[in-house]
């Protein structure tokens, strides 16, 4: 891989979940270095596409590759390259009765032989990272949903993933919180050297850190941008979906409205 090598490729992409096409002709660049938002309404296939890049679902057709080569099926090279991948996902997924020290050091002690010292101190840095070193003997219960958010935010950092994906980072934040975060996101992509996927609805919390921003509707790819094109565009779809309207070219409940009728 070159340092020219985008981190996520995806080339001509179909995701099919339950034998139909939830995405189509989905082709994307992920340059190094990089925050991409993936923005788009519930039920567009966001989760799907996060499927993808992790390996859990397999293309029906094109190429999806991830540090310059293919995402592997056989589980044994496709858990290597997870390790190069971060994800903070939208329950946060902290073990309640494990310690948030406990909680940041469980990918370490699942994926290095490293001394019980070095962990320590390796997670005290991740908690550091995330403003949360004070935090360390704390239980998940005594933490509010923004301290909760950064310690898994920690966790998935644990083994210094080039790549982090972040799946909904703002579900159930207040506004406070939800700026912490994503000035957090930011701030570890910068110093880390990292390079960061947002897959979220939250457009307007998400546009001041991102460089490029894609959104999916209808089963493909509407807008690919920065969050300055954007915001400019005039494509209906893309209003639709920026200005949360409920009638327009997205069809985004046109199941449910058609069961209410
Ligand atoms: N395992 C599955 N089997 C069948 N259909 C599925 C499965 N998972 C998702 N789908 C369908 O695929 C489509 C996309 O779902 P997906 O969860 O990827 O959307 P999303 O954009 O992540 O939504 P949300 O923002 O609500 O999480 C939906 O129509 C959903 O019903």
């Amino acid at each position: 891989m070159t340092a020219d090598t985008p981190i996520v490729r995806l080339a001509d992409v179909r995701l099919d979940r339950g034998g139909r096409a939830v995405l189509r002709d989905i082709s994307l660049d992920v340059p190094r270095g990089s925050i991409t938002a993936v923005l788009g309404p519930s039920g567009s296939g966001k989760s799907t596409l996060l499927a993808a890049l992790t390996g859990e679902l397999a293309p029906a057709a094109g190429k999806v590759e991830v540090f310059g080569k293919p995402v592997p099926q056989a589980k044994k090279a496709l858990l290597e390259m997870r390790k190069g991948v971060g994800v903070l996902l939208q329950g946060n997924g902290l073990l309640t009765d494990l310690t948030v020290a406990e909680n940041v050091g469980l990918p370490l002690q699942a994926h290095t032989d490293l001394p019980k010292p070095v962990i320590r101190r390796l997670v005290e840095m991740k908690l550091h990272a995330v403003g949360l070193r004070a935090a360390a003997d704390l239980f998940p219960r005594e933490l509010s949903g923004g301290m909760a958010r950064r310690v898994a935010l920690a966790r998935a950092l644990a083994l210094d993933p080039p790549l982090m994906i972040y799946d909904e980072p703002l579900t159930g934040l207040d506004p406070i919180a939800s700026g912490v975060i994503m000035s957090l996101i930011k701030r570890l992509n910068d110093t880390l050297g990292l390079t960061s996927i947002i897959v979220t609805h939250h457009v307007h919390e998400t546009m001041p850190v991102a460089g490029h921003a894609v959104v999916i509707a209808n089963g493909g790819i509407v807008f690919s941008g920065t969050p300055a094109q954007l915001e400019a565009s005039t494509d209906p779809l893309v209003k639709q979906f920026l200005n949360g309207e409920p009638d327009g070219p997205i069809a985004f409940d046109a199941v449910a409205r058609s069961q209410a009728a």
